[in-house]
């Protein structure tokens, strides 16, 4: 009987530990602080948290890497990729500097996790507690020795542990799992926080609101009323500098089995009976287990060449890039989900390096309206556009001011820099690390959410890791994709609709913004 009374006040310890927001008493400390991540985006958001004062009191934030550098060095690395167009914010950014400090140190020894414990005591002199998050801005092959140092010699006595880590959880559906299983004994579930970045972006984290809160889109959000859903994720650049990793991992590791899929999962999961986090995440493993494997015949494949103009390189050109690889740049495939709500619905997931533009978007096509007084009338259409220029625009079908009955295009249109000019959309980093610190799980990746998205993933991706002549189509770099791409998703029903030229986004709404 007591031990029963024992653990379930262990429990209830760790339930309301792992939900705490950490005000005060903390050390940050950013793993793989040399990165390039850790430079374009970790320092970024801890500065922007710092200069709006959410970040706990008298934080200290620790770099630590490999690469052996002096505090000036570091610190010049710290503020390369923060802007401070006033000078308030320049002072704000050297008071920020004066909470950071860096060691260097190996990623597999005991030793130097020693002296970043001794480094990290020095900072919790005289506090109450030591509450300690480690941030791995780090390559995969060094997820595993750094988060068993880290426990063993890091591991704070009095205080809260988190982990953050960074994607890619591991290559497939296997490898995925020896991660996790190399993270049980040492991190428990709830000290974990697996980042996945679109999850912080601000439409994404507007799905369910968007979703659940307006009583028109909930009643047409199914298979009677949407014919497909596009999501699109585009960058006009190519992997530069990047070759090396993601030639290993390729666009549908990179981009789709996580962002994309997070956000199809957003779009389509059921109603969570609260916002807890435990509820969310209940209801997107649900419907991740609805979505059968990809299908082959349901994908194709592309890889950039040079650019028309010959002023852009071919993906094979870049020097860390094999000279005959088939990574994909490019990828379009369509997911299908087995539930009474989308039966029958193609969910049609595109993804691309060095296209003609930087976008990512969800497109959701309705059904055509019964015929009969209308002869071609083009479908409504719902546009969410994530970024840039955050928006939703529900396009739909007007009569044209006049004496005559002429039909025309137009929208319904909320671009968040009209409407809402003055609040500031905060970075996805930012708003990821604050959950973190608040020890709010609802934006992070959980373990069996992550089993079920490489389920979908994994025969698709050891499919075309083995067939050895399934070469990637060529596409030019700054185009569309490969030639094939309308003729794809005009085959699941998408009907593309030039009607009378219109555009969203035309000079009015430019100027408006
Ligand atoms: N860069 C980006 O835009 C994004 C990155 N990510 C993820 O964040 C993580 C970090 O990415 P990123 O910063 O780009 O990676 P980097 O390649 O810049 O690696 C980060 C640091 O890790 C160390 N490192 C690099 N390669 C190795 C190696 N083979 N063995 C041991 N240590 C190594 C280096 O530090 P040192 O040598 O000094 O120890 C390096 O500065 C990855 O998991 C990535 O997928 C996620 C989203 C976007
Ligand atoms: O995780 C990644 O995301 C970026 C795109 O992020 P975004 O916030 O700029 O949309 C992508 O460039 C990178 O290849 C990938 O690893």
């Amino acid at each position: 009987m007591l031990g029963e009374i024992g653990i379930i006040f262990a429990t209830t310890k760790l339930i309301r530990e792992s939900t705490m927001e950490l005000k005060e008493d903390t050390t940050i400390v950013v793993l793989g602080a040399s990165g390039d991540l850790a430079k374009k985006k970790t320092f970024p958001a801890l500065f922007g948290l710092y200069r709006n004062k959410f970040l706990p009191k008298d934080i200290h934030i620790i770099g630590y890497a490999r690469t052996k550098m002096d505090h000036e060095e570091y610190l010049r690395r710290v503020k390369q990729y923060i802007k401070t167009p006033t000078k308030d914010v320049e002072e704000q950014l050297e008071d920020f500097c004066k909470c950071c400090s860096y060691i260097s140190g190996q990623y597999d020894q005991d030793e130097p996790f020693q002296n970043l414990n001794k480094h990290i005591e020095e900072f919790e002199q005289g506090r109450k507690a030591g509450n300690r998050i480690f941030y791995m801005a780090l390559p995969p092959s060094v997820f595993i020795p750094v988060s068993q140092h880290l426990r063993k010699n890091c591991y704070p006595n009095n205080g809260i542990a988190r982990v953050i880590i960074e994607k890619p959880f591991g290559k497939d559906l296997q490898s995925s799992r020896e991660l996790q299983r190399a993270l049980e004994p040492d991190w428990k579930e709830e000290e974990i926080f697996r980042i996945d970045h679109y999850l912080g972006k601000e439409m994404v984290k507007n799905l369910l609101i968007l979703r659940f809160g307006n009583e028109f889109l909930g009643a047409t959000w199914n298979r009677n009323h949407i014919d497909s859903v596009q999501i699109t994720f585009k960058e006009p650049f190519g992997t530069e500098g990047r070759g090396g990793y993601f030639d290993e991992f390729g666009i549908i590791r990179d981009v789709m089995q996580n962002h994309l899929l997070q956000v199809l999962t957003l779009l389509a999961m059921e109603r969570p009976i609260s916002f807890s986090s435990e509820d969310i995440r209940d209801e997107k493993v649900r419907v991740l287990r609805g979505i059968p494997a990809i299908e082959p015949k349901n994908v194709i494949i592309g890889q950039y060449g040079k650019s028309l103009d010959g002023t852009k390189p071919a993906y094979k050109e870049d020097d860390t890039v094999p000279k005959d690889s088939r990574c994909p740049t490019f990828c379009a495939m369509v997911a299908y989900i087995r539930n009474e709500r989308w039966d029958g619905v193609p969910f049609i997931l595109k993804a691309g390096k060095a296209l003609n533009e930087q976008k990512t978007e969800i497109r959701i096509q309705f059904k055509d309206v019964t015929s009969g007084i209308f002869k071609d009338i083009p479908r409504n259409e719902l546009v969410i556009r994530i970024q840039p220029n955050e928006s939703v625009y529900l396009k739909m079908n007007s009569k044209l001011p006049g004496l005559s009955m002429q039909t025309v295009v137009t929208e319904l249109d909320l671009t968040y820099r009209r409407r809402f000019s003055d609040l500031k959309i905060p970075e996805a980093y930012e708003s990821l690390v604050l959950d973190a610190l608040k020890g709010d799980h609802s934006n992070f990746v959980r373990d069996d959410e992550l089993d079920a998205s490489w389920r979908i993933f994994t025969p698709i991706l050891h499919y075309l890791d083995e067939k050895k002549e399934i070469v990637p189509m060529e596409y030019p770099y700054g185009s569309r994709g490969p030639a094939v791409l309308d003729d794809f998703t005009a085959s699941f029903g998408y009907k593309f609709s030039d009607a009378a030229g219109y555009q969203w986004n035309t000079a009015s709404n430019k100027a408006a913004l």
